[in-house]
């Protein structure tokens, strides 16, 4: 229970006063301490402030702002309160042994421990709800074994241009959707089998990561290719991560290889920002009454709870997110009211404010 000084006149001071209890939910930490309130005007019985967020993709957005007004509206004289929203994404931790990549804030990967689950369909939608919610945004498609990024964008005539710079060359990634994107497949010929070994894959992800023009980027959403080989562990070792987002299916088989990938991560250190459970359930759009679990249902949910993460959300299956993946329109573009569409959103909004409260753990 919050008590409120009611006899305080209306100035800076005893607005920051009644809203320095009110907390961060996630953070659990009072946004006047955070430096979250900002730019505090009062003029006729009118409060407006700036209420800077730790990333445009808040899921607690309208919450924090109806705390902050209801607030604020315990003040005497006070007529009506104007919060300007805006957001400022926190640098991820700095890890040892890795050099953090100039202008990029958050580096996010999405994994998988099988082929075929959804791993770069959830990889473009997240990178794309990012966007919408105002982020900006980049892309690094590592598939090395399915290349797909471009195919989901549009991006398949792209080419990606070098930058003569005094440091050395720089990559110009394309641009799909407000994303900026480089790929395994504009490097490589996709009808002919490539090789790929240990520190090539090292020294091409290296490239991606330190020599393209990414300019300034809240998140950059690797896409890993699926397993627990040597290239997936070369990735997670060269790559300085704020965390992987592990994508699976339902059934057994694909459960038990999310769980050594799950682990893999783990053992290595890399914070394991949650659990995907893609293709959860089918409801066939000429009978909304039915729904069939195809893949199996609660193995999402068991994994995510038997290895303490967080199951993130669970995205339908549904025919368009199939069309628009191989027409370059991802779901949250064709089609943003679907539910998987709105599954794809609310993931995003929950793995961006894990990336926020880690980056923001330690700090103060
Ligand atoms: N929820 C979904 N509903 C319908 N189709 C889906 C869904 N998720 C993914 N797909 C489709 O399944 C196929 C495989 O998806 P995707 O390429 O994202 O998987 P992946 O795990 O990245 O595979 P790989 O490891 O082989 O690259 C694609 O055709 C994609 O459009």
């Amino acid at each position: 229970m919050i008590h409120y000084p009611m006899s305080a006149p209306l100035t800076v001071e005893s607005v920051l006063a009644v809203l320095r209890p009110v907390e961060d939910p996630e953070l659990r930490r009072s946004l006047v301490e955070l430096n979250m309130i900002r730019d505090v005007a009062i003029e006729d019985g009118t409060v407006r402030f700036t209420l800077v967020l730790t990333t445009p993709a808040c899921p607690l957005r309208e919450f924090i702002v109806e705390d902050c007004k209801k607030a604020v509206f315990t003040l005497p004289g006070v007529m009506d309160v104007q919060v300007a929203v805006t957001a400022e994404t926190p640098q991820q931790k700095s890890l040892p042994d890795r050099t953090d990549v100039p202008g990029v804030k958050n580096i996010i990967a999405v994994s998988s421990g099988k082929g075929g689950v959804g791993k770069s369909t959830v990889a473009v939608n997240l990178a794309l709800a990012l966007a919408q919610a105002g982020a900006t945004v980049g892309m690094i498609d590592a598939d090395i074994y399915g290349p797909n990024v471009p195919t989901m964008l549009g991006l398949e005539e792209a080419i990606v241009e070098v930058r003569k710079e005094a440091g050395g060359d720089l990559l110009v990634p394309p641009v799909a959707h407000g994303l900026k994107v480089v790929s395994m497949a504009f490097l490589i010929d996709r009808d002919q089998p490539v090789i790929w070994r240990g520190p090539m894959l090292n020294g091409i992800i290296r490239q991606f990561l330190y020599q393209s023009d990414w300019g300034a980027l809240d998140y950059l959403i690797v896409d890993l290719p699926p397993g627990t080989g040597d290239a997936q562990l070369t990735l997670a070792q060269a790559v300085p991560m704020a965390g992987v987002v592990i994508v699976t299916t339902p059934q057994p088989v694909a459960l038990g290889d999310a769980r050594r990938g799950l682990r893999m991560f783990q053992q290595l250190g890399v914070t394991v920002l949650g659990l995907v459970e893609n293709m959860s359930y089918f409801i066939p759009p000429d009978l909304p009454n039915r729904r069939y679990d195809i893949f199996g249902s609660g193995g999402g949910e068991a994994l995510a709870a038997e290895m303490g993460v967080p199951l993130l959300g669970q995205i339908p299956l549904e025919l368009p997110v199939r069309e628009g993946g191989d027409l370059g329109q991802p779901i949250l573009i064709a089609d943003p009211q679907s539910a998987a569409a709105q599954a794809l959103r609310a993931i995003a909004q929950q793995v961006a404010a894990r990336v926020s409260v880690a980056a923001l753990s330690s700090v103060g």
